[in-house]
């Protein structure tokens, strides 16, 4: 699955195209692996469940480890005392009298019975108790290593397709122990069974363990071509959600209705779904054809076993009251077996799942590792320098910024202009270190982000993204984004002042105490501009000394957007400011403009420079004169 679309669109008879998400490297490579393969990973995927477990729950590990190999010592204890009750019962003449002679076997039979039971319940219950928190965990991990990569990862279809599956596989890592604490339990009773069979005649276990390997064989590889649909249907179940959710979230139910797009989007939730469906019936028969071959040879093992059983007893090899123990203990241990089987196969397919969360976690590492730890300034940069900076986005053919050469000086306002497309928003990334260049460098104070602490550089960066994020939380966190100044409250009043956000603040009905989730009970919505403002309170409050603001007023009423840029002077300086506007006139106030065109720099200069040298500047401010 990848964010990527892919053409052609696929088209139903009579239905309009449906997209197809493209498949990224990472799962080709994955379905490819042998079974051998997968199966060489999973000591290693389980002993990643184990740690996992171990972190959370030490007493739980430990319960559930201590009542396995308790119940394991029990089946055989019980095993090894059925066999001398067998022997009592088999052995003819009087039962009774020979159950009598045995007691102590019995009731050791017994108490091994009832004691097993309980141990199992009790390993049970500490997986069902680890569980939840190994996925806690696991998933934890994920957002941990997720939040550590660097924003361009994001950016990298391969690192989107992993991080997907990673989440899924997170969520199977209870199943894991789960699976784990069944394989256990039945392996447990499977070897105390075999053990006796084996007691009784040697040729007996190979013939029973071979009489499985056929059925062991074909859950493994239904498994294995199970996982695999799962693998090859991600992208068209990601596409099935975002049809979901598009068509019913609030966020897009205007465009919905007023569009009426809703059976247009059905039809497209409906085409997704059959290809998904037709894929996953696909699979299911084919694993069911690999089984029923597997099963149908087990059966045929088992037939086997039991002929042989005959033909001891027949040929005088085996004697007939044995041959009745022989028979519970080959039936017994055939369940067992069998049950092992499934257990194990269902481990293998979740410990699949387990691999794409743990894979994650090693294609993620590179992604947080790429700099270094020098440090910058504490107060912020005096001087931020872009020296022959080109940036190219991960899978891009054309670079996004193109040779380009800047100095932004503390005090300084610059206002980053130019069309669609031509690269103001990655500049600014690159600038606060949020993106580094594909070449060139940026140096703050001379010291190349490449080789700077990201936390330090980023702590000194206050920014409004174009696509600001309406957090669910209450005005004051909207605001503070869960860090506030050491003067509280006062510090968020004078950003959200600054911001014109004051009287959005005042008309709500518990202040900065109310919630901003409207789909919540007790939230309250805001229109577009008013929550633009508080996100420009947001980056005024965070008090930074590098402030970069992407379109800060495109939201705004004229009378908003006049009082943010004319505090903007004032709160500039001591900073390093730059903001990207559309609206040329307001960059009569920055100190600098420069012009992108498509990621090169075009013009640079004051705004009568500009407009002296009537170039695309002064073409664009006069369209817009004109328009207005
Ligand atoms: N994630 C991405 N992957 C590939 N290319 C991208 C990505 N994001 C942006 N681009 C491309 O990089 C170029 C610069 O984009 P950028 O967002 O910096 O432009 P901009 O000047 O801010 O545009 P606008 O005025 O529309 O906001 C564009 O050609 C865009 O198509």
């Amino acid at each position: 699955m990848s964010s990527s679309l892919t053409s052609p669109p696929v088209t139903g008879a009579g239905q309009p195209p449906v997209m197809r998400l493209a498949s990224g490297r990472h799962f080709e490579a994955s379905v490819n692996l042998s079974t051998w393969a997968i199966a060489r990973r999973l000591p290693r995927t389980l002993a990643e469940a184990a740690r996992l477990g171990w972190r959370t729950d030490h007493r739980a590990v430990l319960a559930l480890l201590g009542c396995q190999i308790a119940a394991a010592a029990l089946t055989a204890t019980a095993l090894a005392a059925t066999t001398r009750v067998l022997a009592a019962v088999f052995t003819g003449g009087d039962i009774a009298a020979g159950l009598r002679q045995n007691l102590t076997a019995v009731m050791v039979l017994a108490i091994a019975a009832c004691g097993r039971y309980l141990l199992d319940a009790a390993a049970r219950a500490a997986a069902a108790r680890l569980a939840p928190k190994a996925v806690r965990e696991a998933d934890l991990e994920v957002i941990t290593a997720a939040t550590a990569a660097e924003l361009v990862a994001y950016e990298d279809p391969d690192f989107a397709d992993v991080h997907a599956a990673a989440s899924d596989g997170a969520e199977k890592t209870g199943d894991l122990i789960l699976d784990a604490q069944l394989l256990t339990s039945a392996a447990a009773q499977m070897a105390a069974a075999a053990t006796v069979v084996t007691v009784l005649h040697p040729v007996m276990l190979p013939l029973l363990v071979l009489s499985v390997v056929p059925c062991a064989w074909g859950a493994v590889r239904g498994a294995r071509i199970e996982h695999t649909a799962h693998h090859r249907n991600l992208a068209d179940s990601r596409l099935r959600n975002v049809f979901r959710s598009y068509t019913t979230e609030r966020n897009t139910a205007d465009e919905v209705r007023a569009g009426t797009m809703a059976g247009f989007l059905i039809r497209q939730y409906r085409i997704v779904s059959g290809r998904l469906e037709a894929e996953q019936l696909k699979a299911t028969r084919k694993a069911l054809a690999v089984q029923g071959i597997g099963d149908a040879l087990t059966a045929v093992g088992t037939a086997a076993t039991w002929g042989v059983l005959v033909l001891l007893v027949a040929t005088g090899r085996m004697e007939l009251a044995v041959a009745g123990t022989a028979a519970l203990a080959v039936r017994t241990s055939g369940v067992a077996l069998a049950t092992t089987v499934r257990a194990g196969a269902r481990l293998f397919r979740t410990s699949l799942s387990l691999d794409d969360w743990a894979r994650f976690l090693t294609v993620a590492k590179p992604w947080t590792a790429r700099r270094g730890t020098a440090a910058v300034a504490e107060d912020g940069p005096q001087v931020i320098t872009a020296q022959s900076v080109s940036f190219t986005y991960p899978g891009a053919d054309t670079p996004a910024l193109d040779d380009i050469d800047l100095d932004l000086k503390r005090g300084e306002v610059i206002a980053l202009v130019g069309e669609n497309g031509a690269g103001k928003s990655t500049l600014a990334r690159i600038l606060t270190g949020l993106f580094l260049p594909t070449s060139g460098s940026v140096r703050w104070d001379g010291v190349d982000l490449t080789d700077a602490d990201p936390a330090g550089v980023l702590a000194q960066v206050a920014l409004v993204p174009q696509d600001y994020t309406r957090w669910p939380l209450a005005a004051r966190e909207n605001i503070t984004l869960g860090q506030p100044r050491p003067d509280g409250d006062t510090a968020v009043h004078a950003a959200a002042d600054a911001a014109g956000a004051d009287s959005v603040i005042a008309a709500l009905p518990h202040g900065l105490d109310t919630s901003l989730a409207r789909s919540w009970w007790g939230g309250h919505d805001l229109s577009g501009g008013q929550w633009q403002r508080i996100a420009v309170a947001r980056a005024f409050h965070r008090d930074a000394p590098v402030l970069v603001m992407d379109e800060p007023t495109a939201a705004l009423d004229a009378r908003a957007e006049h009082r943010i840029y004319t505090r903007l002077k004032a709160l500039a300086d001591g900073r390093a400011t730059v903001f990207i506007t559309h609206r040329l006139a307001n960059t009569r106030l920055a100190d600098r403009i420069i012009v992108l065109d498509q990621g090169r720099i075009s013009e640079m200069g004051t705004y009568d420079e500009l407009i002296d040298q009537a170039g695309g500047f002064f073409e664009m401010l006069k369209l817009q004169e004109d328009r207005d």
